[in-house]
């Protein structure tokens, strides 16, 4: 069998609940049933939602923490490798998300078609000694190829972009659905949610709290000294020594290469991003329902700064973002930050834009 014809009876076979599992037995087996046999109730209400690079590191895990969201009714899940075995195995889980699989670009079309929100974490990971930039050359084209498939097959998809270096694919995304026609700077958000992830851990465990208690604004961008943790604006409200500042601002903006060289090359952080990446998601997904006042952290087009892109606390309602929330007072050490933050995201923005516009 050819391979693709090999996945493709699988991932007929693999869309569960409304389309049960072919239960046909072999010639062992007892049974006769088959899909055709099963009483499908029909989808429950809730949201579609397709994660394109779901057989990676992040991918798979966060395709699992996907499956057991109530608010998710459909989930696709689209690689290049692998998704026959991840979706038939994520399919067994007996929670009600309907699972379907894709593999390669020719299935791209298809696990779009529909989608209410696009989680992308596709793409190259870095090694020790890299930084996010270096994966620029890889990354960057798998994002345009993706990115023209939302804007034909699901234009007014919410997109969370997760590939790096994001400082530079969200203007590469928003390129590309400008060029289409479809962008709306609402609806594409870049995902920082592990920066605030890390500055809630490390701020709790400095301050002695639970974790769960404290919310830091991390803004900026996602790499590096673009990475800026908002200590003077903590929840609940601490005062911190400098040394403080210095250690939890450095260890915040380098938690990704901490990750990194632990994994001593066998790739980036993948469990803590999928736990951020369905925190990030669960909330667009509440927004979209309806629930009001859900505040996140994210990459976006914002006119927060004179920049073109920047992450800032946003409010997120039906369509995306409802609102950019302005970045507060800052103290002297973040102004400072600030300035030295926005010059590398300016060049990071930058050969983003110019990728599509050359
Ligand atoms: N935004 C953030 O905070 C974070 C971003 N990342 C980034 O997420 C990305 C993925 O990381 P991992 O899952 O660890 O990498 P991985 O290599 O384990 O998985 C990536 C997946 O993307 C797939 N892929 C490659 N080309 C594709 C294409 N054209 N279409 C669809 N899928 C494709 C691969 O087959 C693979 O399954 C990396 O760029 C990494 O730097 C990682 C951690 C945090
Ligand atoms: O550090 C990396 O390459 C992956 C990443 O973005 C993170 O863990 O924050």
């Amino acid at each position: 069998m050819e391979p693709n014809s090999y996945a493709n009876s699988r991932i007929t076979r693999i869309a569960s609940h409304l389309n049960p599992p072919n239960l046909k037995m072999n010639e062992h087996g007892g049974s006769s049933l088959t899909n055709v046999h099963c009483r499908a109730k029909g989808g429950s209400p809730g949201f579609k939602v397709a994660i394109l690079g779901a057989a990676g590191g992040i991918g798979q895990p966060l395709s699992m923490l996907m499956k057991i969201n109530p608010l998710v009714s459909v989930l696709h899940l689209y690689d290049v490798v692998n998704t026959p075995g991840v979706t038939s195995d994520i399919s067994h889980m007996d929670t009600s998300a309907v699972v379907r699989g894709f593999l390669g670009q020719n299935q791209l079309e298809d696990a779009l078609t529909g989608m209410d929100l696009v989680i992308i974490p596709a793409g190259v990971p870095r090694k020790p000694g890299m930084t996010r930039d270096d994966l620029f050359n890889i990354n960057a084209g798998i994002v345009k190829t993706l990115c023209e498939a939302i804007a034909k097959q699901c234009p007014k998809a919410i997109v969370n972009l997760i590939s790096n270096p994001v400082n530079s694919t969200v203007p590469i995304a928003a390129e590309v659905f400008k060029r289409a026609g479809t962008y709306d700077p609402k609806r594409l958000l870049g995902v920082t949610m592990l920066d605030v992830v890390r500055a809630n851990t490390f701020v709790a465990e400095v301050m002695g709290l639970d974790p769960r208690d404290v919310d830091v604004p991390v803004v900026g961008g996602h790499a590096g000294i673009t990475i800026l943790p908002l200590l003077s604006q903590v929840k609940p409200p601490s005062s911190f020594t400098p040394k403080e500042i210095e250690y939890l601002t450095d260890r915040i903006q380098n938690g990704g290469t901490e990750v990194v060289e632990a994994k001593a090359g066998a790739g980036s952080a993948t469990l803590s991003m999928a736990y951020a990446a369905v925190k990030f998601a669960d909330a667009c997904l509440r927004a979209l329902k309806g629930e009001a006042d859900i505040v996140q952290c994210a990459y976006v087009d914002s006119q927060v700064t004179e920049l073109p892109f920047f992450a800032s606390k946003v409010r997120l309602g039906r369509n995306g973002v409802e609102e950019f929330l302005p970045l507060g007072p800052l103290s002297d050490y973040e102004r400072a930050s600030l300035e030295k933050a926005k010059k590398e995201l300016a060049t990071s923005v930058e050969k983003g834009v110019s990728f599509i516009r050359k």
